[in-house]
């Protein structure tokens, strides 16, 4: 019987053409509605292989559905929405797409950071609106970001792309991980600090951490009063390191001046939530690696790491590096 792959959304027949010469695959048919945990769950009972979304909980439940299960490959380089864990007790291979997104999402951030300190949307939105009845001195003036300091919280991968383009822009930079790098360092002119240090001392904080019990709510009310009142706050990394309901007080309080945001506690975030009522919050739709080019890159890469795995071949990219094929 040949190995059965099953998809969670819609992916172009381009992309999946060598998985389908191979294997037996089947899709979930939408591409912008998850499949539903029922549905998930009755495949993940056939399947050698799933190709995961971030929006699938891909948790005990579903990697115990079946016998047959041998590899999850998450279209993302976060892996916060597997049970990383249970996957390792059933001897299941994770996969994630690292390294082919990095350039991508730190164009987004570093144009996120951009837009909201200079105020791009408040400002596209006043000549659209026809607000625009002169040129003004402070018209919509917003902060400087060349030869301001960013902070970077989670200097992996895409935290250095993003310090390479604040170069670019004579920023001072600054980082925080758990770890020091001081071959980072040495490339990039960065320069280590505390936690408390890098939130007090930056004009831009960008978070760029996996989600993980440690980061989770990392950045409440105390951490957003230490920063300074003109700060700047950008979030690609998940939801959940930031508590939402602090972030909005810390923006309506003066406490922060404004805030980025590629990802929410809650995706997709509702239209009625608060931090949306607000002109100093831009919101994007978690569209970090959001090109047409990476997209397929990350697709591609998910559906080399299943056929590897199905026919007995070490993977790209594991992420439960103690795995062994049985
Ligand atoms: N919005 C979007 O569309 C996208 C979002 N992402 C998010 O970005 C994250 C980072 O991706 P990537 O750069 O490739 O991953 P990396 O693993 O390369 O980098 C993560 C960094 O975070 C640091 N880190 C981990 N835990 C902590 C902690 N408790 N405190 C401080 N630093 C910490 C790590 O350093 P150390 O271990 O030394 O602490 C590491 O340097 C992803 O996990 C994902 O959540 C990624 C792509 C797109
Ligand atoms: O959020 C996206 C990812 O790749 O992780």
């Amino acid at each position: 019987m040949r190995p059965y792959v099953y998809i969670t959304r819609k992916l172009p027949d381009a992309v999946i053409k060598t998985l389908k010469q191979k294997f037996t695959v089947n899709m979930w048919d939408h591409e912008d509605i998850s499949v539903p945990k029922d549905v998930l769950l009755a495949e993940a009972k056939k399947a050698d292989a799933l190709l995961t979304m971030l929006t699938d909980a891909v948790d005990e439940s579903v990697l115990s559905a079946g016998e047959r299960l041998k590899v999850i490959a998450n279209m993302a380089v976060g892996f916060d929405n597997v049970d990383i864990e249970a996957a390792r007790r059933r001897g299941i291979a994770v996969c994630n797409t690292p390294d082919v997104l990095t350039a991508s999402t730190a164009d987004l951030t570093f144009a996120l950071l951009m837009a909201t300190a200079r105020r791009m949307e408040e400002a596209a939105r006043f000549v659209k609106e026809g607000k625009w009845n002169s040129w003004s001195p402070f018209l919509l003036a917003g902060q400087d970001v060349h030869h301001k300091t960013i902070g970077i919280v989670g200097m992996g991968k895409i935290g250095e792309a993003v310090a390479k383009r604040a170069g670019g822009f004579d920023m001072n930079i600054l980082y925080h991980n758990r770890s020091q790098k001081p071959e980072v360092e040495h490339k990039l002119g960065a320069v280590y600090a505390t936690f408390d240090e890098l939130v007090s001392k930056a004009d831009f904080i960008v978070c760029l951490t996996p989600l993980t019990p440690e980061t989770k709510n990392m950045f409440t009310i105390d951490v957003f009063r230490e920063m300074k009142k003109t700060a700047v706050f950008i979030n690609v990394s998940r939801g959940p390191v930031v508590n939402e309901q602090d972030l909005y007080e810390a923006l309506t309080t003066g406490e922060i001046a404004a805030a980025g945001l590629d990802v929410f506690e809650k995706e997709p975030i509702g239209r009625e939530h608060p931090l949306l009522t607000l002109n100093n919050v831009i919101a994007l739709p978690h569209i970090g690696s959001s090109t047409i080019e990476t997209r397929t890159a990350m697709m591609t890469l998910c559906v080399e790491n299943i056929e590897s795995i199905l026919t007995g071949k070490p993977p790209k990219t594991l992420v439960n590096k103690e795995w062994q094929p049985v």
